[in-house]
């Protein structure tokens, strides 16, 4: 059976819902297989995202990472398996509640054919109502994009269009936000300025899951890393056993900054 999200009706809160909606555990993936034009990209991975810390995805040029972030996030239907939610202490929630539990910034964001001010103003009104004085203002000094509202938003650097991006995610106050590659086209201040809004957006108690290619980003980021190689989870372990001991020659190798294949 297919299944990117589980459709089925919400549960009930049952007895337990105390304690589900304390539970650490907002993502579970079980069995996950993806085959595209004949072939296996993502192979069987079983995964469960705890919603303390920021989880980092990690492997080499096409292991499948931004294959897996798209499943997660219901943009890519797996082959086989099943990604589970739970919000708000529902082990099955509604399919609307699942989409406004998440947000995911493309390592080439997607950005409304509007000014950068009307496409934060678009995400607002998804989250508030009315919106709150402010918002928009902090996200666009977040962005570092204040002198750039009335641009059109397709107009800008990759870099100012990533950092629009994830101002435009955060006003969602998602409780988890995939990121894929956000710091791919930033100049080094960019950079910082983007991992302090990730920092502070964990703390807020969103959960980052992040895809980067950079190992000192990773090592300055991650609380525990997944590796994915050809298609499958080789390691998901505390960012710092995995880099001070991996557990496969696959993941030595990238740490070492070896061509990995
Ligand atoms: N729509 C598609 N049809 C067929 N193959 C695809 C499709 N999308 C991706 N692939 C293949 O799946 C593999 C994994 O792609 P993916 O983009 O997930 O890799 P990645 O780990 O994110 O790589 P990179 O680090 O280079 O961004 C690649 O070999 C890619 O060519």
């Amino acid at each position: 059976m297919s299944e990117v999200l589980d459709f089925t009706p919400p549960r009930r809160p049952s007895r337990n819902a105390h304690r589900l909606a304390a539970s650490p555990m907002p993502l579970q993936v079980r069995g996950l297989s993806l085959e595209l034009e004949g072939k296996r990209l993502l192979d069987q991975v079983d995964l469960t995202l705890l919603d303390n810390g920021i989880t980092v995805i990690l492997g080499p040029n096409g292991a499948g990472k931004t294959l897996l972030l798209k499943c997660l996030h219901g943009l890519c239907q797996p082959t086989s398996g099943t990604v589970l939610w739970h919000v708000d202490g529902l082990e099955r929630p509604p399919v609307l509640e699942v989409r406004k539990a998440q947000a995911l910034v493309q390592q080439k964001p997607v950005l409304l054919r509007r000014s950068v001010l009307a496409n934060l103003k678009f995400a607002a009104k998804l989250r508030y109502s009315p919106i709150p004085q402010g918002l928009l203002e902090n996200a666009l000094a977040l962005a570092r994009l204040d002198h750039l509202a009335s641009h059109a938003a397709r107009t800008l650097s990759g870099g100012e269009q990533q950092r629009l991006a994830l101002a435009r995610a955060l006003i969602l106050k998602p409780k988890v936000l995939f990121l894929d590659e956000p710091a791919a086209n930033l100049d080094p201040a960019s950079t910082v300025l983007i991992e302090e809004a990730i920092r502070a957006a964990q703390s807020a108690g969103t959960k980052i899951v992040l895809i980067t290619h950079g190992l000192s980003q990773a090592r300055r980021l991650a609380d525990n890393i997944v590796f994915l190689h050809r298609g499958r989870i080789l390691e998901h372990s505390p960012a710092d056993k995995f880099f001070s001991e991996p557990a496969t020659v696959e993941a030595e190798a990238y740490v070492r900054g070896e061509i990995v294949l």
